[in-house]
């Protein structure tokens, strides 16, 4: 099943029935090719919503497209992260179009999009337009985004990208803390964000280890978490996350 024009409405309907959301993030250079199809039934059987499938080093085209194919089979959206306009593909249902706020390179705030936009209107990809602001640790991302990364512990500053981010009209704010990061996205920093900023779907990612952290952001308000590491790493562990975020309700 394709999902193509329908995944944002998708995100909506379940958040709306106060379901917290997990996605499942697969790096097209770091998994194995012939292991995709197995560990994606048991994220979907552990009740994961979606697929994100990106990477900043070392992805191929020809990667990234066998394993979005891969991952179509079991129904649930498949949504490309990217890490540059390389990296679109037509095999996908949607891409967060992100802007990264708070990097010190245009490129990375509105340049990839420029070159990247003309490409996905071509392709028919569903648009997930996402504000992305890199916070604390930051990991390869950050270095590569030449992003002015806010301080962990800053919540003013944190607050104010994802202000700026909304009243531009941007409806995902992405705080991302750093693939592998030491420390997750400080949970205040998720409440600010949700009692301020109206209509806006909170992602958070980086360094989700284990299913007390992911309890944690998303009791924080969190709407949509992302495990990826982890799952690579030790996917018993990477269910076990999945399973007690699904258990949630939201407030
Ligand atoms: C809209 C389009 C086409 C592009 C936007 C391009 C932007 C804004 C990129 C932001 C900077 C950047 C390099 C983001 C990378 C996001 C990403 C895919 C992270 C996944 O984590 P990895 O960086 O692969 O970490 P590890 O492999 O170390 O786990
Ligand atoms: O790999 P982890 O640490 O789970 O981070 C996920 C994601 O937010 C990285 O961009
Ligand atoms: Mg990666």
């Amino acid at each position: 099943m394709r999902l193509k024009g329908k995944v944002k409405s998708y995100i909506r309907e379940k958040l709306n029935d106060g379901k917290v959301i997990h996605f499942s993030l697969f790096d097209p250079d770091k998994v194995d090719e012939n292991q995709v199809y197995y560990l994606g039934k048991k994220l979907v059987e552990a009740g994961t919503d979606a697929f994100l499938i990106g990477g900043t080093l070392g992805v191929s085209q020809e990667k990234l497209d066998k394993i979005i194919s891969s991952l179509t089979e079991f129904g649930l959206p498949t949504i490309i992260f990217p890490s540059n306009v390389n990296l679109i593909s037509s095999k996908a249902d949607a891409i967060l179009f992100m802007s990264l706020l708070n990097s010190d390179d245009l490129y990375y705030v509105v340049g990839a999009q420029l070159v990247a936009a003309p490409i996905i209107k071509k392709l028919g990809l569903e648009v997930l337009p996402t504000a992305y602001i890199i916070i604390g640790h930051g990991g390869t991302a950050a270095h590569v985004g030449k992003a002015r990364v806010i301080p962990y512990e800053n919540i003013e500053l944190i607050l104010a990208y994802s202000l700026m981010a909304r009243y531009m009209g941007m409806e995902f704010i992405y705080l991302e803390a750093g693939s592998g990061a030491p420390k997750t996205i400080n949970p205040l920093a998720i409440k600010a964000v949700k009692s301020n900023v109206d209509d806006a779907i909170i992602i958070v990612g980086g360094g989700i280890r284990d299913e007390e952290s992911g309890k944690l952001l998303a009791s924080a308000g969190a709407d949509i978490i992302v495990t990826g590491n982890i799952i690579e790493q030790d996917s018993e562990k990477a269910l076990k996350i999945i399973k007690e975020i699904k258990s949630m309700r939201r407030k």
